[in-house]
């Protein structure tokens, strides 16, 4: 399972530039939690505050008892271990085929014999849908291809905790969402604590199980997706429908002045916010084993949801409902006491009250969104692992894959 991050206090500046300043967060182990913010806010920075690579001028990162804040170099490189590394650019290196590039870290960091690294670098190429293309130049791959490369490659020592720094940067719409898929179906297959950063909504929107976003040096928030999806913060609201009226500016915050006369105009011309619906969260791909994390993220949420504001909670419940009657009508499906059969948890049902503090409602008050058909899988469900997840023009190919 994967191993819980706490962040408390951190503070960060170079130089007078202060990057964020006490920001407190726990990434709850085998969960999927994502950052978000405009550019420049920081989360580069963040990620690698995270592994000790930038060191804050206060505050802690505490990963197994370690501090990665304050820890000798030693000890941060035995924790770096529990961490794999997607970066933005893949940061492959071009002199060396895919094989060699995954099989980077292992040589590196173990002393595995060759058919070890062998065994490994080919499961982690076939999870990410590259079986057959060990002998290419990262030169000449795709971007989508670097993208999965850097991600095998992030994979390779078991990693408790996976961070990726933009990992929809130069994709297109449609590779974005294969990418957002494997990225579930991978914490369905190891369970490892993941944090993504990204500024893409439909990744923000549909992968993970926490959401946080930095904005003029602060943590805006940070919990469940559901509150920062239900959030009436204009900074919020503005990122996810992605309007230019709102405090987040071409290339600085605005000042108080430009937001009024902004908001006086998109007032005159009826430009009211558009209610954001939430799109339900990805499930991993048929075959695949149910989320650890989801289902402990369920038990935890549930014990704090009176504390979330009311629209969270009521969007917790609807998701909620539509998970238990998924996992019924699958259970149903596959027959009685068929293995993943999901018996409805009571206090699943129980809706929240209509105010804080308030008797909770009648059971079945909070609406229960009908659980819609998953969009269009790529291929059938009995496509072989790491094929499943890729389009057609995309699939590795069957044999060699040496330089062209
Ligand atoms: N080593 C460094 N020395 C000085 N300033 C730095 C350093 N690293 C980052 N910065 C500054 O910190 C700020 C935040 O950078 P960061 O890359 O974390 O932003 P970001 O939110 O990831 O942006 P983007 O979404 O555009 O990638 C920027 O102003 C950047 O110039």
């Amino acid at each position: 399972m994967g191993i819980e991050v706490v962040v408390e206090g951190l503070s960060k500046s170079f130089g007078r530039q202060t990057i964020w300043q006490d920001v407190s967060l726990t990434l709850p182990a085998g969960e999927v939690s994502v950052m978000l913010g405009p550019s420049g806010t920081g989360k580069t920075v963040f990620l690698k505050s995270l592994i000790g690579l930038i060191k804050p001028e206060r505050g802690r990162v505490m990963i197994n008892g370690v501090d990665m804040v304050s820890s000798s170099e030693r000890r941060l490189h035995e924790v770096r271990k529990l961490f794999g590394i997607m970066f933005q650019d893949g940061a492959l290196f071009g002199s060396l085929n895919l094989f060699e590039n995954i099989a980077f870290p292992l040589r590196e960091h173990t002393r595995k014999k060759e058919s070890e690294i062998r065994r490994i670098v080919l499961e982690k190429m076939d999870m990410v849908g590259l079986a057959g293309a060990e002998g290419k130049l990262p030169g000449e791959i795709s971007g989508g291809m670097r993208k999965r490369a850097g991600l095998a490659r992030a994979l390779v020592l078991d990693p408790q905790i996976i961070l990726c720094d933009e990992p929809d940067s130069g994709l297109d719409p449609v590779r974005t969402a294969y990418l957002s898929q494997l990225l579930i179906d991978l914490n369905a297959q190891i369970d490892a604590t993941m944090l993504i950063v990204t500024h893409n909504i439909d990744i923000a929107s549909t992968v993970p199980d926490n959401m946080g976003m930095l904005f003029r040096r602060n943590l805006v928030t940070f919990g469940p997706r559901e509150v920062l999806l239900t959030s009436e913060e204009p900074v919020v609201s503005q990122f996810l429908r992605g309007r230019r009226v709102g405090p987040i500016g071409m290339s600085e915050e605005k000042d108080a002045a430009t937001m009024a006369l902004e908001q006086a105009r998109a007032a005159e011309e009826d430009e009211d916010d558009d209610p954001f619906t939430i799109p339900r969260q990805l499930r991993p791909s048929p075959g695949l084993p149910p989320r650890q994390g989801a289902a402990r993220r369920r038990e935890r949420v549930l014990s704090l949801i009176h504390q979330l504001p009311v629209p969270a909670q009521q969007a917790v419940l609807e998701n909620l409902n539509a998970e238990t009657l998924h996992a019924a009508t699958a259970a149903g499906r596959r027959g009685p006491g068929a293995p993943g059969a999901v018996a409805p948890a009571q206090p699943t049902m129980a809706p929240a009250p209509a105010r804080p503090g308030a008797a909770p409602s009648q059971p079945g008050a909070a609406p229960a969104r009908p659980d819609p058909a998953p969009p269009g899988r790529a291929v059938p469900p009995t496509a072989p692992p790491g094929h499943r997840l890729l389009p057609p023009d995309m699939q590795p190919p069957s044999t060699g894959g040496g330089p062209r």
